[in-house]
C-alpha cells in the first residue's frame, strides 16, 4: 500500500504522524512510504532519517494527498487537506468530530473512510491511541497550569508547592482517567495538595490502591464539584465520554465563586471541553480570562513537547498501521473489534453511534460499512 505522511499545519503543531522507525517497518513489510520534505523536523528527525529508513520524500504535501491510499496524520485534516481528500482514500489520525459538525461535513462530503485514533479500543477498556497523548497533556497540565497562577501571566500569583510555613496551592481534577492520573501526579510531585473526581467508583479504588495518600479523591457529583470549586487555585478538566462531547460541569455562574486568578486548564477541550466558558486556544494565545479566571484551553497540547509525544504516539498507532496497510482496512477492521471501534466515516455515512449522536446524523451500522 501507498502510505503518506504529510507536514502537520495547524498552528504550532510539531508532531510528525510517521517516525523514521515506522517508515522503516512500513517499507520492510512491502509498502510504499511517501514522507512531506521537512515534516519530521518539528519532531528532530531529518528528511536523510526517512530517506534511511526506505521512504520517498516528496516535495509537496498536494503530492501526498494525490497519491497515497492511506494518509497518516496527528491532527485533525484541517480544511484545505479536507478538500484533497478523496473517496476510496483512508485517513489515519485523530479526529474528535463530536464538537465539530464542519469537519464532520467536508469528511462526509469527501467520501473517504475515516479512523480516528481517539475511538479505537483495548480489551482492557482502554483507549490505546488516545493514552499516550494524555499521558503527555496529562503531565503538561500542571506545567502549564503553574505558569498561569503566576501574577505577571495573569493569575493569583500561588506557587505550587507552597514553602516552609505557607500552604501549597490547592488543585482540583475532574475526570481521574488516563489524563487525571498523570495531572494529579505530577501536580503532586510539585507539593500541591491534590484531588481528583470520578464518576466511576471502581476507577476511584484504583487510584487509591495505587497512589495512596499522594492525593486525594472524591466521587463526583455537582456538589462536590461546587464545594471544591471554592477553594481550588487550578481545576484540571479531564473528563471523556468517549466519542461524545464532555459533559459541562462549571457554569459561567459558578466561576464567580471561584477564587479571582485562579486557573482552569481545560484538557477535554478537544472534545468541547467540561467548562462553560472554554474555547479552544493555540500554544501561541493559549490563555484568556472570564470573571477573572484564567481559561487555558490549548486542544494539541501535546504539540508542545514534540519529540516525546511523536515518539510515544508512533510507539502506539504502529500495529494498527501495519494492520491497516497489510490487509487493508476492511479485513483489518473485520478481525479487530477494537480497531473496527475507530472506524468514524465510510463513503458519507457516520460510523460511530458517539458521533452520530452528538452531530444528531444518521448512523449506518459497522456491518453494512465493511461489506459495501
Ligand atoms: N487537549 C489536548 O491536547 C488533549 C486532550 N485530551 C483529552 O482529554 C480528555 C480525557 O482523556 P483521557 O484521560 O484519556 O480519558 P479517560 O477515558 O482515560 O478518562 C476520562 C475519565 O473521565 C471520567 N468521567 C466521565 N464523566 C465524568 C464526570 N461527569 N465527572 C467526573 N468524571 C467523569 C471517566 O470515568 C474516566 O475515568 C479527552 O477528551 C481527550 O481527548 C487528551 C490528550 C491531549
Ligand atoms: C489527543 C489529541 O487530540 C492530541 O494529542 O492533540
Ligand atoms: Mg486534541
Amino acid at each position: 500500500m501507498k502510505i503518506g505522511c504529510p507536514t502537520e499545519i495547524k498552528p504550532q503543531e510539531y508532531r510528525v504522524g510517521l517516525t523514521p522507525n515506522a517508515a522503516r517497518e512500513a517499507a520492510s513489510h512491502g509498502h510504499e512510504v511517501i514522507v512531506q520534505q521537512g515534516a519530521g523536523l518539528g519532531a528532530g528527525f531529518s528528511d536523510e532519517d526517512y530517506a534511511a529508513a526506505g521512504a520517498r520524500i516528496a516535495t509537496t504535501a498536494e503530492e501526498i494527498w494525490a497519491e497515497a491510499e492511506m494518509i497518516v496524520k496527528v491532527k485533525e485534516p484541517q480544511a484545505g487537506e479536507r478538500k484533497q481528500l478523496k473517496r476510496g482514500q483512508l485517513l489515519f489520525t485523530y479526529l474528535h468530530l463530536a464538537p465539530d459538525p464542519e469537519q464532520t461535513r467536508d469528511l462526509l462530503e469527501s467520501g473517504a473512510t475515516c479512523i480516528a485514533y481517539e475511538t479505537v479500543t483495548d480489551a482492557r477498556g482502554g483507549l490505546p491511541l488516545l493514552a499516550p497523548m494524555s499521558e503527555v497533556a496529562g503531565r503538561l497540565a500542571p506545567q502549564m497550569g503553574a505558569w498561569s497562577l503566576q501574577k505577571a501571566n495573569g493569575g493569583r500569583g500561588v506557587l505550587m508547592g507552597g514553602v516552609p510555613g505557607v500552604g501549597p496551592a490547592n488543585v482540583v481534577v475532574l475526570g481521574g482517567g488516563v489524563v487525571g492520573t498523570h495531572a494529579a501526579r505530577i501536580a503532586a510531585g510539585m507539593g500541591a495538595d491534590v484531588t481528583v473526581l470520578d464518576r466511576s467508583l471502581p476507577r476511584l479504588r484504583q487510584l487509591d490502591e495505587t497512589f495512596g495518600s499522594l492525593f486525594k479523591n472524591r466521587y463526583s457529583t455537582e456538589g462536590a464539584v461546587a464545594e471544591l470549586l471554592a477553594e481550588a487555585d487550578m481545576v484540571i478538566g479531564a473528563v471523556l465520554i468517549p466519542g461524545a462531547a464532555a459533559p459541562k460541569l462549571v457554569s459561567r455562574a459558578q466561576l464567580s465563586t471561584m477564587k479571582p486568578g485562579a486557573v482552569l486548564v481545560d484538557v477535554a477541550i478537544d472534545q468541547g471541553g467540561c467548562f462553560e466558558t472554554s474555547k479552544p486556544t493555540t500554544h501561541q494565545d493559549p490563555v484568556y480570562t472570564v470573571d477573572g479566571i484564567q481559561h487555558y484551553c490549548v486542544a494539541n497540547m501535546p504539540g508542545a513537547v514534540p519529540r516525546s509525544s511523536t515518539l510515544a504516539l508512533g510507539n502506539a498507532t504502529l500495529p494498527f498501521l501495519l494492520a491497516l496497510a497489510g490487509k487493508g482496512w476492511r479485513v483489518a477492521c473485520a478481525e479487530d473489534p477494537h480497531l473496527q471501534a475507530g472506524l468514524n466515516v465510510h463513503d458519507g455515512q457516520i460510523t460511530n453511534a458517539a458521533v452520530a449522536r452528538a452531530l444528531n446524523l444518521p448512523l449506518e451500522s459497522i456491518e453494512k460499512a465493511l461489506a459495501a
